[in-house]
């Protein structure tokens, strides 16, 4: 592979489960030594998606290379230069930090493993807790630990499947500053989120709902590719009409794809801005509330995606 190959570059991959798709046609490239996000509803195919890639499932039809090696007959090989963090991971919560990383490099029979143990410890700043028993980490330096589980063979490409779910943000934060230090290293990165934080982190982001791949970009392209127009509005706390109640006169009408609470505000958006602008003509002149013409935000244009995909497969058994 040279350094410009793409690190994933797979097209019309298709995975069903019982006749139901769940990887609809999906194509994708993740450039060498970027951070690609993976998003989209729960139940969407990010993690089989991330099966596919690896070689853990075989699709029903599509064909691709990671890290240059074909998805369909050479996964025993994809799977020695990756590192794939399952949703659920586990430890030997008796033995130490140290102890469970050298376990694990005797499983992979690992050459050189004092090295590569001293050095993952070392690179995720392990090296102080080296002794800490593993199940009385934190849920974060639990995350660390099977990062470093993960990064002990020295792969080229890191699959993280939803990481950080349920750790707290700064420990969340710590764990994006790791992931960056890799990508900075070389190592491509793919993960799965739900936290919207966590995708402005990434250099792309990929979007998916229903198995199908609906958005990709820099997260300004995917924002600007949504064509949303958002306004936000406040309550002026001088009228009787409550936020609750605005959300609730708006809800269905033309040009509404988007009526989303925020904290005390309510953000509302369509991709029609004409027709949104005649829908929301007489709540604009209401002196309820206070409005206010905004940029839309990832999480404006996710909802957005979210409602128009369940439009276009609403009906359809999938
Ligand atoms: N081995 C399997 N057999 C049958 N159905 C499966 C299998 N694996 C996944 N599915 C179904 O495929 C769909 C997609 O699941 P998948 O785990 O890929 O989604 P996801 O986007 O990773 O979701 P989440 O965000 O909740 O982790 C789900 O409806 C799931 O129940």
């Amino acid at each position: 592979m040279t350094a410009a190959a793409p690190a994933i570059a797979v097209e019309g991959l298709s995975k069903s489960f019982g006749g139901r798709t769940v990887v609809d046609a999906l194509s994708l490239t993740v450039p060498a030594g970027k951070i690609m996000g993976f998003l989209g509803p729960n139940g969407s195919g990010k993690t089989t998606t991330i099966r596919l890639l690896c070689g853990l499932l075989t699709p029903d039809s599509g064909r691709g290379t990671c890290l240059g090696l074909d998805i369909l007959t050479q996964s025993p090989e994809i799977r020695r230069q990756i590192g794939y963090m399952t949703q659920k991971f586990s430890f030997y919560e008796d033995l130490s930090i140290v102890e469970n990383l050298d376990f694990v490099s005797r499983v992979f029979d690992l050459a050189d493993r004092k090295r590569k143990v001293a050095a993952t410890l070392e690179r995720l700043g392990l090296a102080d807790r080296r002794d800490q028993l593993a199940g009385q980490l934190s849920g974060g330096w639990k995350q660390r630990l099977a990062l470093a589980a993960c990064i002990l063979h020295e792969p080229r490409l890191l699959l993280l499947d939803e990481p950080t779910a349920g750790v707290d943000p700064k420990a969340r934060r710590e764990f994006w500053e790791q992931i960056h230090a890799l990508a900075a290293d070389g190592l491509t990165v793919l993960v799965s989120t739900h936290y919207m934080d966590e995708a402005e982190r990434c250099h792309e982001i990929a979007y998916l709902a229903y198995g199908r791949l609906l958005a990709r970009g820099t997260v300004a392209e995917v924002i600007a590719a949504a064509g949303l127009t958002t306004f936000t509005a406040q309550d002026s706390g001088t009228g009787a009409m409550r936020i609750a109640d605005l959300a609730r006169a708006l809800a269905g009408l033309p040009g509404l794809d988007l009526v989303a609470p925020f904290g005390s505000a309510l953000h509302v958006g369509g991709g029609d801005a004409a027709l949104l602008r005649h829908s929301l003509a007489p709540f604009l002149a209401n002196p309820d509330f206070v409005w206010r013409e905004d940029a839309p935000t990832l999480e404006d244009v996710f909802i957005h995606l979210m409602g128009r995909s369940t439009d276009n497969f609403a009906g359809g058994a999938r």
